[in-house]
């Protein structure tokens, strides 16, 4: 089971190191042997001495250049970083990555032999739609990717989901996740407004082979006791 906190534009660098210090202590304390990932903002990443594996939220793909606001390999390798999110639906939507852009990342960062947490998910008029149609754009997402890189984490995250307190029925879950699995053997996580009240039924569903969670990831415990769960459903 994985457990991963992106922890997107929130806590400051000491404010992280505290966090991860935390976790780090949870999970040696409490003997867990779940993978636990976090993201944390770019200008709070370090080299953090922990058993947690920590990821860039971002980059672009080069080594460094002339690309302002952006930060590359060289600035990932200074900390000994080898995990990055990419296709998250804020860079998608907000910040207006195409399909091209972050299949570039993708090919760039595969060929580094980083781990890749890639993400998916249909924003609502497209689930409203129905299957079909839902379908068809969550495919495009798959568009390029190398679905068999043995490094590869898919995070299926309905973007209608993230941050309202709304989620799937556990049915719709079960049946997504059914229709992902054929296409990747990755393990697939469920994201979108994973809370501690929900984490743990989400996590026993079929197919789920983890969470990737936003805001209720920024309270520690709260991070804490879903990594907990994760280890009970994995002793069970
Ligand atoms: O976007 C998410 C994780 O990447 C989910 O965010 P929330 O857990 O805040 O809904």
């Amino acid at each position: 089971m994985i457990v991963a906190a992106n922890l997107k534009t929130n806590l400051t660098r000491k404010q992280t190191k505290e966090y991860i210090e935390t976790l780090d202590d949870f999970v040696k304390t409490n003997h867990i042997n779940q993978e636990s990932f976090v993201f944390p903002a770019t200008s709070s990443l370090d080299s953090y001495d922990t058993d947690v594996t920590i990821g860039a939220q971002n980059a672009y793909p080069v080594q460094n250049g002339a690309f302002t606001g952006e930060i590359g390999v060289e600035h990932l390798d200074e900390f000994g970083l080898k995990t990055i999110l990419i296709g998250h639906s804020e860079r998608r939507h907000i910040l207006g990555e195409t399909q091209d852009v972050i299949l570039q990342k993708f090919n760039y960062f595969k060929e580094l032999g980083y781990t890749i947490v890639y993400c998916v998910g249909e924003p609502l008029e497209k689930r409203e739609a129905g299957v079909a149609e839902m379908m068809d754009y969550i495919n495009a997402q798959y568009r390029g990717i190398d679905t068999s890189y043995e490094r590869l984490i898919i995070a299926y995250e309905p973007v209608w989901a993230i941050g309202t307190g709304l989620t799937p029925t556990n049915e719709d879950i079960i049946a997504i996740h059914r229709e992902l699995k054929k296409k990747s053997p990755a393990p697939l996580l469920y994201g979108g407004s994973v809370k501690v009240n929900n984490a743990k039924e989400i996590m026993a569903l079929q197919n789920v082979d983890g969470v990737l969670v936003g805001s209720a990831a920024l309270k520690v415990e709260d991070f804490c006791q879903m990594v907990t769960f994760a280890q009970e459903l994995e002793n069970k």
